[in-house]
């Protein structure tokens, strides 16, 4: 039988992963139960075939694994209000940005197993990039658990807590990155004349392409770049510019603000 999962609240993340989990098979919609303020999102989830909770702590007793899916400045008060109903029988799996395990387990109270997950929305098509990192109350069966839902949909590496800012620079906030670079180059493509929608698809395959020669060849990515890049053709020129503009500083840069982010977040 799959996991029961619930979520406490139900809004973008926890829709990919929910639609995710249920695609994979590791845990099924009509095994769910979500909780969530917004009528349509609780609208929504009950669609697929979730149960919705009357409140946080039905949500608890009808699951294995509950999924702490609020926004960050909402996670310590939310585990407060929990913490007469949570205990060793449930696993807490919060996916806030820069919310720490410290802080967690201060509110929720001592003896509750929590997993901190960095995952990311592409979860949804089984291309999970993520990481987690354990709690104090946690046994290696519930880093098998976590490790077992999100392996169905992805790679979920296991991180040290202090690791997990850089990750959610790279990888949780990273596709709204690579969002801009595919609208980009499908804007460069209708520049040079191509149809919008050829442009998007070109280049929507051509970043899946060059991610899964990374994953596959286990080739350098400079190693992988040099094959395309004929001297005195037309790869070089474009290379060149993209370094002209300061890409990788730009790359580099976006990674650590949003790295330097989730750590402020860890401080409010
Ligand atoms: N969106 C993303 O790509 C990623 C988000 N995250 C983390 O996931 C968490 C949620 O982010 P999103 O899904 O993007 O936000 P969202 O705003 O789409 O979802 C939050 C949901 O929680 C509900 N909510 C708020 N307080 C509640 C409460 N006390 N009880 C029940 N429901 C409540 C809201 O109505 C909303 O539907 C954040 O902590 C974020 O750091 C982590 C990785 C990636
Ligand atoms: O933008 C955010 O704060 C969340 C965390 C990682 C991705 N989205």
């Amino acid at each position: 039988m799959g996991l029961r999962v619930g979520f406490v609240g139900a809004g973008q993340m926890a829709e990919a992963l929910c639609r995710g989990f249920d695609a994979a098979g590791v845990a099924k919609c009509v095994d769910m139960t979500i909780i969530d303020r917004n009528q349509p999102r609780r609208d929504l989830f009950a669609s697929w075939g979730c149960k919705i909770g009357a409140s946080n702590e039905e949500v608890v007793k009808n699951v294995d694994v509950v999924f702490i899916s609020v926004k960050p400045y909402a996670v310590a008060d939310l585990l407060r209000e929990m913490a007469p109903f949570l205990g060793p029988n449930v696993l807490v799996v919060s996916i806030a940005a820069g919310v720490t395990l410290a802080t967690m387990e201060d509110a929720a109270g001592a003896g509750v197993p929590i997993m901190r997950v960095m995952p990311n929305t592409p979860c949804l098509v089984g291309c999970l990039a993520g990481a987690m990192s354990k709690g104090t109350s946690c046994t290696p069966e519930h880093v098998d658990t976590t490790a077992r839902l999100l392996g169905a949909v992805g790679k979920c590496h296991e991180v040290p807590e202090s690791k997990m800012d850089a990750v959610t620079g790279v990888s949780g906030s990273g596709p709204a990155y690579i969002y801009q670079v595919i609208e980009a180059m499908a804007d460069g493509g209708v520049l040079a004349g191509l149809p919008r929608a050829v442009a998007q698809d070109l280049a929507a395959r051509t970043v899946m392409g060059a991610a899964k020669m990374v994953l596959e060849t286990g080739k350098h990515p400079g190693e992988l770049k040099d094959a395309v890049t004929s001297p005195g053709g037309t790869t070089i020129a474009a290379v060149h510019h993209l370094e002209k503009c300061g890409v990788r500083a730009a790359f580099q840069g976006a990674v650590k603000a949003a790295a330097d982010r989730a750590h402020e977040l860890s401080k409010s």
